[in-house]
């Protein structure tokens, strides 16, 4: 009887089903195609797959690892920042390019990237600084080991998430110099940029500490940590940062390729998941705001004066300094961020967009350069194939850069 019960069950449909599914599942894992195509199985069907089997699977389906360890690590090395900045220890050097490197920079670098190689130990890392100008400059490395050994995040658990503290002096400047990957096209690379607006974290205006993860080319996740942005999505944008001791600054952005943008404030705790960000309906393009660069070396003011102009555009526009003008269009604090090359030979890099890129798009922006191409992040460490930056809500997307083209076009 026992014997014809369970005979009786190998054929139940349910059981083939199952079996089927679990058949499916193996091959595609062999593949190596099992986060992609999981995610498209309805839903029902993954739910019967053995629990064994979905936590053995990468976690690429909903990237939801990588979001934590990104928004944890990027709100420590923020901490970090924040915590140079008042203690008035920059400690600047000049880099070949003649742009500036702190304290700051080194250090959010080097905890970042520990947090990183704790979690995802095989993938790469595109990161802008590497530590060769410490190696020379003790004292440099003594002061930025003060800042790294000392910062953690108050939850015991978070801080254990990103790898707890770095050990040693030597292990601080190798993993500083662990940013060196040369990117591409294939795999997993996190694109890091420290401090994004090191001008803007010194003079005490904008700045961002900014993580991307591009899977095969392309922006999966991207974390922004604003520091001197207001916390509330719809203040004004303003080139003013508020009052001296930071009361209500500090917002983080984040996203998710197909899950849409959020902010929360920075300061809360990373358990908090924050509210979802779109960007502002433009019925009448005159009545945009603009956001662009405060250096015009980085994007040049007259053009884009001249393309406020063309659209009828009469607001001054507010210039800030990072990757803090996509998290501000994304949440609707202002429209439109232009970026418009200055020198011919000047390649973008991609630790400069790959973040801002995806949160303005998952927040129902449209991102091009100058010329209407998406930016391609697969071709090495900077966008070689684009040309300044267009990002808008989609629906005026075509408009906007229409008058980008005929004024750069007339030069
Ligand atoms: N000639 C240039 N054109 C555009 N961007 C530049 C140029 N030189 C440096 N940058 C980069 O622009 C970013 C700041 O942009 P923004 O002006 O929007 O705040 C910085 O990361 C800066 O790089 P770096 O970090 O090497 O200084
Ligand atoms: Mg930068
Ligand atoms: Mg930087
Ligand atoms: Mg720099």
């Amino acid at each position: 009887m026992v014997a014809n019960r369970t005979q009786t069950s190998f054929h139940h449909p349910r059981f083939i089903l199952i079996l089927l599914l679990l058949l499916i599942i193996l091959a595609l894992n062999r593949s190596s195609l099992l986060s992609s195509r999981l995610a498209i199985l309805p839903q029902h069907f993954a739910s019967l797959a053995p629990a064994t089997i979905l936590a053995s699977t990468p976690s690429t389906m909903s990237y939801r690892k990588e979001l934590r360890v990104a928004k944890l690590a990027v709100q420590r090395a923020a901490i970090l920042t924040q915590r140079v900045f008042h203690e008035k220890a920059k400690g600047t050097l000049s880099k070949d390019d003649k742009s500036p490197v702190t304290v700051g920079d080194f250090g959010a670098q080097a905890l970042i990237i520990h947090a990183i190689r704790r979690n995802f130990p095989t993938d790469e890392i595109v990161g802008e600084e590497e530590a060769s100008s410490l190696r020379e400059d003790k004292s440099l490395a003594d002061q930025i080991w003060g800042f790294v050994s000392s910062t953690s995040l108050n939850d015991p658990a978070s801080e254990e998430q990103i790898g707890g503290p770095i050990r040693s002096q030597r292990e601080m400047l190798q993993a500083i110099d662990e940013g060196q990957s040369p990117g591409g096209s294939r795999g997993r690379i996190w694109a890091l940029d420290p401090i994004d607006g090191t001008k803007g974290f010194l003079r005490g205006g904008q700045y961002a500490v900014c993580l991307a993860l591009i899977e095969d080319g392309h922006v999966k996740v991207g974390v922004l940590a604003c520091p001197n942005l207001p916390v509330d999505d719809s203040a004004p944008l303003s080139a003013d940062v508020g009052d001296e001791n930071g009361e209500g600054r500090g917002v983080m952005f984040s996203a998710v390729l197909g899950s849409g943008a959020k902010s929360r404030p920075l300061g809360r705790g990373a358990l908090e998941t924050g509210q979802p960000i779109l960007m502002r309906d433009v019925p009448d393009i005159t009545q945009a705001t603009f956001c662009e660069s405060v250096e015009a070396g980085h994007s040049s003011h007259g053009d884009q004066a001249e393309i406020a102009k063309k659209l009828g555009i009469t607001r001054q526009s507010v210039r800030m300094d990072s990757q803090a003008k996509y998290g501000s269009i994304a949440r609707g604090a202002g429209d439109l961020y232009l970026r418009l090359p200055v020198r011919a030979d000047y390649q973008e890099k991609i630790w400069d967009h790959a973040a801002g890129d995806l949160i303005v798009r998952e927040a129902g922006g449209h991102v091009t350069d100058v010329e209407g191409r998406r930016l391609d992040f697969s071709l090495g460490r900077t966008l070689k194939e684009n040309k300044g930056v267009v990002a808008t809500p989609k629906a005026v997307h075509e408009q906007v850069l229409e008058a980008v083209k005929s004024v750069l076009s007339s030069k």
